[in-house]
C-alpha cells in the first residue's frame, strides 16, 4: 500500500480530533472510504424501521439501549480512496470536546465458567423446542503505545476478503452516550445491493481454515446453517419476497476459519419502501442470536452476563450513493484507553461439545489479535 504511513498517520489524527467518522473497505477492495460526520449529523433513531428515508452510515448495536443507541452518521465528508482521504484537511477540522468516558469494566468469563454455561445451553436445548443459540464471550488484550491507525491498516491487510472497519463514536460534552471507537473484519453480509438486485447471506458452521482448500462438513455445521436460511426464507415469506436465486452453501473462508454461505439474492425494487423495515424483521438472524428467536434471545439475556453493544449488531453504508452495504458486526473490538475488549461467540446446537466451542471463540479472534500484536511486535 502506497501512502502507508501517512494514512495510519491520518486516522490517529482524526481520532486525536474526537472526530466522529466511519472508515471501511468492502470484502476484496482495496479502497477504503471514510465518512466523517460534524457531532449533528449524528442521528439516533429510536427504532430501525425508522432508518426507512434515511442516508449515511449506520452502527447499529445488537439490542438499542441507552448503553448502545443505534447512530446514523449524515454524509459530510466523504471520500473514496487512500488518495483522495489524504487530501482532507485534518487541521481545520473541529476539536470536538467530548465527555470522559469512564466505562464498567468488562465482563470476563472463566473457561470453567463459559463451559459451564455451554454445558447448561446444550442441556436446555436438549429439552426444550430451543434448537441453536450463540453464546458470547468477552476477550481482553492490553493496548500499549501502537497506533490504531497502524493496527486498522494491519488488519485490512490480513483480512482482504471481510467488510474491515474503524468507527469512532465519542461521547459529546453535551450529548448522549455514543458507542466510543470500535474495529472489526467481518465475514457476514446482513443486506447488500449490487445494481438492481439486493442480497442477504446465510453464515454458519464454523472449521479452522484449511491450506489445501479440501473442506468437509459435518451434522452439526450443516444443520446450524440450515437454521439460518430457514429464517431467511420465512422473512423472505412475509415480504412477499419471490421469486429468488440461492447460491450455495459453499465455503467462505475468513481469517483463521472457514464457514458456509448461501447467497440469497431478489429484486432490489421488492423492497423499494420498506428497506428499513426488512432489516428491523431480518436482525438479528440466528447466525447470532439462535433459532427460534424470542426463545433464543430470551436465554441469550439469561446466560450472558456481558452487554453485547455493537457486537452481533451490524454495520455499513445505508443508502449512501444509493448503494447499502449492511454486514454483521462480527470479529470485532472495542477500543478502550486500556485494553482491547474482543467480543467471540459460537453457535451451540444439541450436537455442541462445550471444549470445542471454546476453541472455536479463541480462533474466531486470532485474526484481530495477530493484527494488534504484529503491530506492538515491530
Ligand atoms: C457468532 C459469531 O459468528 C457466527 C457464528 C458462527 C458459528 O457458530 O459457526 C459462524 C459464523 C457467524 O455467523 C462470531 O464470530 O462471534
Amino acid at each position: 500500500m502506497t501512502n502507508r504511513k501517512d494514512f495510519a498517520l491520518f486516522i490517529d489524527n482524526l481520532l486525536a480530533k474526537n472526530c466522529p467518522f466511519a472508515l471501511w473497505s468492502m470484502p476484496g477492495s482495496h479502497t477504503p472510504e471514510i465518512l466523517v460526520a460534524p457531532q449533528e449529523g449524528l442521528i439516533h433513531p429510536d427504532q430501525l424501521e425508522k432508518l426507512n428515508g434515511q442516508e449515511g452510515f449506520v452502527f447499529a448495536p445488537y439490542n438499542i439501549s441507552e448503553n448502545a443507541p443505534l447512530v446514523l452518521l449524515k454524509p459530510g465528508i466523504h471520500k473514496k480512496g487512500i488518495d483522495e482521504i489524504l487530501t482532507i484537511d485534518c487541521e481545520a477540522l473541529q476539536h470536538e470536546k467530548v465527555e470522559e468516558v469512564h466505562p464498567e469494566p468488562p465482563f470476563i468469563i472463566s473457561k470453567k465458567d463459559y463451559l459451564k454455561d455451554i454445558e447448561t445451553t446444550i442441556g436446555k436445548i436438549k429439552e426444550s423446542k430451543l434448537a441453536k443459540v450463540i453464546v458470547s464471550r468477552l476477550i481482553p488484550f492490553q493496548r500499549k503505545s501502537e497506533s490504531i491507525g497502524e493496527v486498522y491498516l494491519q488488519l485490512l491487510e490480513q483480512t482482504p476478503n471481510a467488510f474491515v472497519y474503524l468507527v469512532n463514536l465519542p461521547s459529546a460534552a453535551t450529548g448522549q452516550t455514543q458507542a466510543g471507537l470500535w474495529m472489526g473484519a467481518t465475514p457476514e453480509v446482513l443486506l447488500k445491493s449490487d445494481d438492481k438486485m439486493l442480497e442477504t447471506v446465510s453464515l454458519a458452521g464454523t472449521q479452522s481454515r484449511r491450506d489445501d482448500g479440501d473442506y468437509s462438513w459435518h451434522t452439526k455445521e450443516i444443520e446450524e446453517q440450515a437454521f439460518v436460511s430457514r429464517y431467511i426464507l420465512d422473512v423472505f415469506y412475509r415480504f412477499n419476497i419471490h421469486p429468488y436465486i440461492t447460491e450455495g452453501p459453499d465455503t467462505l473462508e475468513s481469517g483463521q476459519v472457514a464457514h458456509l454461505s448461501t447467497i440469497f439474492r431478489f429484486a432490489a425494487k421488492k423492497l423499494d419502501c420498506n428497506l428499513g423495515d426488512f432489516v428491523a424483521e431480518l436482525h438479528p438472524t440466528p447466525a447470532v442470536c439462535g433459532y427460534p428467536k424470542p426463545k433464543a434471545a430470551r436465554f441469550i439475556s439469561k446466560i450472558e452476563k456481558h452487554d453485547r453493544r455493537y457486537y452481533s449488531g451490524y454495520i455499513g453504508p445505508w443508502r449512501l450513493n444509493g448503494d447499502v452495504g449492511l454486514f454483521v458486526n462480527l470479529r470485532c473490538l472495542e477500543v478502550r484507553p486500556e485494553q482491547y475488549i474482543l467480543y467471540s461467540g459460537g453457535g451451540i446446537t444439541s450436537r455442541s461439545v462445550p471444549e470445542d466451542e471454546w476453541e472455536e471463540t479463541n480462533k474466531k479472534a486470532t485474526t484481530l489479535l495477530s493484527a494488534i500484536e504484529a503491530v506492538q511486535n515491530r
